[in-house]
């Protein structure tokens, strides 16, 4: 159905601004199945931005967004339904808890009650968190909502996923888990959108990463071995990889292509968690 050329996530010429701060500024991209892409930048970047067009939260200013064939600024709710969405600043509804939370977007998304169920215990299995299926969001630690709202997004087994900070609030022993279970979903012929500002996270688990700096696409890497450093993502010997060191880290990668876009704010190093390799 999808063709070599076409992603299941697929950005042409992307613009976006507000008022006079170009935020996506002409993005070009796609993502295929058994992809888990992570699209990393400093902050102002257009990470967010460009997620929100591709929910069918934004409304572009020019250029084209497709996910899964379907347009996601016309047809906003058909996109949501098939995809995974965590968000930067999500959490769920302090009033509801998490089994009545995920009953919600189980029936929002078109799953069938038996079905929901199952997974809800699944994913309270997977993350730890059967012990509070029945206590109010309130009432829970941040990372517990943090579980809660990754569940919400793989409930209905989409096709596609975007998540903004997979990791935020998680102890390490949930990261990992976290961590292991998006390569396997990706694996499983889905697409897996992560933007992060965690280059060594990001190096770890993607098969390939977009740097994103300015609203602009700086640089693509493969890191899954296919790329061998030919520009295997243009197929022509002479794709993104120009000017790079093919055995440069990701990080190094990111300082020297995000400081040649002359970033308005500098990235923070700290946030970036490159600090224990200064
Ligand atoms: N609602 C808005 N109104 C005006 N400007 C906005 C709005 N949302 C974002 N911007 C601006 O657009 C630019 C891109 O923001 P965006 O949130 O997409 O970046 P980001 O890469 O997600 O950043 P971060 O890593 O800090 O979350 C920034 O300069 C930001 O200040």
């Amino acid at each position: 159905m999808f063709g070599k050329s076409m992603g299941v996530i697929q950005v042409d010429g992307l613009v976006k601004s507000y008022g006079d701060v170009d935020a996506v500024d002409g993005l070009s991209f796609s993502v295929e199945r058994g992809e888990l892409y992570g699209f990393l930048g400093p902050n102002g970047a257009g990470k967010t931005t460009t997620i929100g067009v591709l929910t069918g939260q934004l409304r572009p200013d020019s250029g084209t967004a497709r996910v899964l064939e379907t347009d996601p600024t016309a047809e906003p709710i058909e996109t949501r339904h098939r995809v995974g969405i965590l968000p930067e600043q999500g959490s769920p509804p302090s009033f509801l808890t998490p089994r009545e939370f995920l009953d919600f977007v189980g029936d929002v998304r078109g799953l069938e009650p038996d079905r929901v169920a199952t997974q809800t215990d699944v994913w309270a299995d997977r993350l730890g968190f059967e012990s509070k299926l029945d206590t109010l969001h309130t009432d829970l630690s941040r990372g517990q909502q943090q579980k809660v709202m990754i569940t919400q997004a793989f409930v209905h087994e989409p096709d596609v996923v975007f998540i903004d900070e997979p990791l935020a609030n998680l102890d390490p022993l949930v990261q990992e888990q976290v961590k292991q279970f998006l390569v396997s979903y990706a694996a499983g012929d889905n697409a897996v959108f992560v933007s992060t500002h965690n280059i060594d996270v990001a190096e770890e688990i993607c098969t390939r990463v977009g740097i994103v700096a300015d609203g602009q696409l700086v640089t693509e890497r493969s890191l899954d071995g296919s790329d061998g450093g030919d520009g295997g993502d243009g197929g022509d010997g002479n794709g993104r990889g120009d000017g790079i060191d093919s055995d440069e880290s990701l990080l190094e990668i990111f300082l020297e292509r995000v400081e040649d876009a002359d970033v308005r704010d500098a990235p923070s190093l700290d946030r970036l968690g490159a600090e224990s390799k200064q």
